[in-house]
């Protein structure tokens, strides 16, 4: 059994604890840094970044049906296996590419499950870990429901491994994970069901965006089942049969929840340091400080009100280390974020909701960009919401769009920047392009 002595302690190695890692070590710390599953986090093994590799070949078959008649013939399908293959070539270089990283910056590492033993001690297997400064980034994990048949599920994780893409498949859930892996089991080849308590799916985002998807889905063959929960699963012949709380039942070959996430606090025996959390994640103020003053959460586990993303956990993980070695004391002011569904094609938002903007009395204005030609020739139903508020500055928008992802990155500057709509238009951007686009707002 070994105690070793650092300056900095970091528990969980994903984009938020990782983010710590190397800012505490630019800075001149000693640090250290215990995973005790998948180095590099949830993103890149089991994620985001397997997501959009699945989603590449999506976008190849939406593209091309998109051609269809229009001068583009033959018809793609998805070979699922080797799709997987292809994505599991990336996950296999995550773990190996992450510890060289740590290696070559001098960061130490542990591998296993941390646990508090008191305020500034860490176990590790059978070592022991001291550090003046502790910093939680353990993120969160699938929200389990509980319902007979509930061990014939699976969960987002099991998805994204999946051998083979079955004939029909169901999600419990529709936000993120559930509205991104239904498109993708459908374009994919299967019959998809969508069972959401809700009567709207992904309900932080703009209704009528929402509804827009939602719709285009429906038409694409994703059968909703909304305002439902899951009364029981049962396994028959081989398959497995869901009913409803509306007493409807139906076949299915898989079942994965994708009903939220739960932050991994309750594993660290944070009771015993009296360090507050709560279903919601850990306690933290404005300097993402908890109930103990030299210890810190920070990513998907810190109960801070913004999104669950990784660009807000890298933005976290450098703040609390400049906080730990006092180059500020300001509380933690975040820019604008944007968030991001991964459909084919994307919502995306920052900034003033348009619903928010509406009720403000701002000018919103809302642009079918199905015409411009960087969408014409996706054949894309691409729309745009800018919320404009009374001074003229750009303070929010909406994308419905193929690459909304990128176009959205435009309207983040341009907050931050606090700019008009003119300011904006005064840049010359390549033409055609999703920037020149831009120019056609008025
Ligand atoms: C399917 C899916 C798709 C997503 N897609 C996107 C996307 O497109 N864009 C986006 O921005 N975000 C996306 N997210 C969210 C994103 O993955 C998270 O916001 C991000 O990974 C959070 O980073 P984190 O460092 O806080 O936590 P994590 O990445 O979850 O890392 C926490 C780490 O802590 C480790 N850990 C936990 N407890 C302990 C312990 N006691 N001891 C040691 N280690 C511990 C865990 O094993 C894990 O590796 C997605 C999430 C999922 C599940
Ligand atoms: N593109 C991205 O940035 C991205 C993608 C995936 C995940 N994420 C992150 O992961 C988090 C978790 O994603 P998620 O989709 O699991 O959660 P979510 O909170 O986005 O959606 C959960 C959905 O499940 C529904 N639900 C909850 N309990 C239910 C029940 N018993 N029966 C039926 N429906 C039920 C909710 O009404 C909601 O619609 C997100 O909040 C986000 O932070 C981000």
């Amino acid at each position: 059994m070994g105690e070793y002595q650092y300056d900095i302690g970091i528990i969980g190695s994903g984009p938020a604890g990782l983010a710590a890692a190397f800012e505490a070590k630019r800075l001149g710390k000693k640090v250290v840094i215990v995973e005790m599953y998948r180095w590099g986090g949830t993103c890149p093994n089991y994620g985001c970044d397997p997501k959009k590799i699945l989603l590449s070949a999506v976008e190849g078959i939406r593209r091309a049906q998109a051609m269809d008649s229009r001068g583009l013939e033959g018809r793609l399908q998805i070979n699922w296996p080797e799709l997987m293959a292809y994505k599991q070539a990336y996950v296999d270089a995550v773990e190996p590419r992450k510890l060289a990283g740590l290696d070559q910056a001098g960061i130490d590492r542990y591998y296993g499950q941390a646990q508090f033993i008191d305020g500034n001690h860490v176990t590790v297997n059978s070592d022991v870990i001291q550090a003046a400064d502790w910093i939680i980034a353990v993120g969160q994990r699938p929200r389990q429901l509980s319902f007979p048949g509930i061990e014939l599920t699976q969960d987002s994780e099991a998805f994204l491994n999946l051998s083979d893409m079955p004939a029909d498949v169901t999600f419990i859930g529709g936000g993120y994970i559930g509205i991104e892996f239904a498109n993708i089991s459908q374009v994919a080849g299967a019959k998809v069901h969508l069972i959401s308590r809700g009567q709207n799916i992904l309900r932080e985002f703009d209704p009528e965006l929402t509804a827009q998807m939602q719709t285009q889905m429906r038409k694409a063959g994703v059968e909703y089942h909304l305002q439902n929960e899951v009364v029981k699963v049962i396994s028959k012949s081989g398959r497995l049969q869901v009913t409803l709380t509306d007493g409807e039942t139906f076949m299915t070959d898989k079942v994965f929840v994708t009903a939220g996430r739960v932050g991994n606090a309750d594993r660290l025996n944070l009771e015993k340091i009296n360090v507050d959390f709560e279903a919601s994640g850990i306690i933290v103020d404005e300097h993402l400080q908890t109930t103990q003053p030299h210890i810190f959460a920070i990513g998907d586990v810190a109960n801070s009100p913004v999104p669950k993303i990784v660009p807000v956990g890298n933005f976290e993980g450098r703040y609390v280390v400049r906080q730990i070695v006092h180059q500020t004391k300001t509380p933690i002011v975040y820019p604008t974020l944007p968030v991001v569904v991964f459909g084919t094609p994307r919502i995306a938002q920052t900034g003033v909701s348009i619903v928010t903007a509406e009720g403000n009395g701002y000018r919103v204005l809302d642009i079918d960009m199905g015409q411009v030609i960087t969408f014409y020739r996706y054949h894309d139903q691409a729309r745009i919401r800018v919320a404009i508020n009374q001074s003229g500055h750009i303070v929010g928008a909406s994308v419905f769009a193929a690459e909304a992802e990128e176009l959205i990155n435009y309207f983040v500057t341009a907050i931050n920047e606090k700019r008009t709509l003119e300011d904006t238009q005064a840049n010359i951007y390549a033409y055609p392009s999703l920037g020149s686009e831009f120019s056609s707002f008025y």
